[in-house]
């Protein structure tokens, strides 16, 4: 049976609206998969009047309830007609924020309740949410907290290269007070899991460090290496991982390095993905490992500056839609 996926259709004002609609004129999307939009029906109908795409004929009004969805069997519309009247495609607004947010919410209540086998979300504005007063800078956040995950991270993946991030959406001066041995070593587990299964052989681990040259022996940071970073790999080699590092992260993406790695742990958030991004922008999917449902996503952002104007690849959205449809159809 095919699995049916909830795509939230992220802020409208970006270029999510347009991604989703361009999707569901993929067979390999609507052949392998039930997709039930998650947005505004307002917001589709002019996305898809400007650029010529058409609707899925099936909506469902938000207020029929999440129930609604379980009985979906072809293209549809959840529709939320969310307060949209004022906002601009490609300026930042908060009503946008509250709608892209509520569409979220949705979707993992949608999955944790069996409605969906998965979700794949559409690009946010974090200043949306911001200033609608959402306290999550993301959706990994929002994910770990709505699914009561134990522990979850978030990696970035593509054929050439993959990255799980010990640290996230913080900034940089709190990364090092963020670094433990216990998280890092669930990074490393969940990452060697989630890449071994993609796989189906064991995968080879790199560990970034955190400082310039890992530390130099002590030389930068305060021994974060040495305190964190290498005690967790141990525990990880001593489970029989097959694992590196700590690698000086500015050579650990050299295309040598990269033959024998299969998943990068990075300790923050552009460690890992400014390499991602520069060798697989487009390509790579954003997915959440460590949680009760299947969540992936696409890695780039709202794209405000080209925002409803037809010219947005849809490559990234309809891979994380592939992986979610594997995923789901492995867990289900
Ligand atoms: N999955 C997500 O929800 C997600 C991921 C990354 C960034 N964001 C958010 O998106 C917002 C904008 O972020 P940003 O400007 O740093 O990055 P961005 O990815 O939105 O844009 C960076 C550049 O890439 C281009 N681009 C992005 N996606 C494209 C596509 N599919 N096709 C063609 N060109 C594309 C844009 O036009 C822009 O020039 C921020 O609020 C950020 O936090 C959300
Ligand atoms: N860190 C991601 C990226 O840069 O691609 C992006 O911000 C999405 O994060 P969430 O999936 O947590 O919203």
């Amino acid at each position: 049976m095919k699995p049916r996926l909830a795509i939230t259709t992220g802020d409208p004002a970006g270029i999510g609206p347009e991604l989703a609609l361009k999707v569901l004129g993929d067979r390999e999307v609507t052949d392998r998969c039930v997709p039930v939009l998650m947005g505004d029906l307002a917001v589709l109908q002019s996305v898809g009047k400007r650029l010529s795409l058409p609707l899925p004929q099936q909506v469902v009004p938000r207020t029929a309830g999440l129930a609604a969805i379980a009985s979906l069997d072809r293209p549809a519309i959840f529709d939320f007609a969310s307060p949209l009247e004022t906002f601009r495609p490609g300026v930042v607004d908060r009503a946008t924020g509250a709608a892209s947010y509520a569409y979220v919410v949705d979707a993992i209540d949608a999955a944790m309740a069996g409605q969906v086998g998965g979700i794949v979300t559409g690009p946010i504005q974090k200043e949306a949410w911001h200033a609608a007063g959402i306290e999550f800078p993301g959706h990994t956040e929002l994910l770990a907290q709505r699914t009561q995950a134990d522990r979850c991270c978030m990696m970035l993946t593509s054929h050439d290269i993959s990255c799980a991030l010990v640290t996230v959406h913080v900034g940089l001066c709190e990364v090092a007070g963020l670094l433990s041995t216990e998280r890092v070593l669930e990074t490393i587990q969940l990452a060697h899991a989630a890449v071994s299964r993609q796989l189906g052989r064991p995968a080879r681990v790199a560990v970034c460090g955190l400082n310039p040259h890992a530390g130099e022996g002590g030389m930068f940071g305060q021994r974060e290496e040495e305190r964190w970073i290498v005690p967790a790999i141990e525990a990880a080699r001593s489970e029989g991982l097959a694992i590196t590092g700590p690698l000086p992260a500015d050579t650990a993406f050299v295309p040598a390095m990269r033959g024998q790695t299969d998943v990068y742990v990075c300790m923050y958030h552009d460690q890992g993905l400014i390499p991602l991004k520069t060798l697989a922008f487009d390509e790579a999917v954003n997915v959440t490992l460590g949680l009760p449902i299947v969540r992936t996503s696409v890695d780039h952002g709202t794209a405000l500056d080209i925002a409803w104007q037809g010219i947005a690849s849809d490559t990234s959205m309809k891979q994380a839609i592939q992986m979610a449809i594997r995923l789901a159809s492995s867990s289900g």
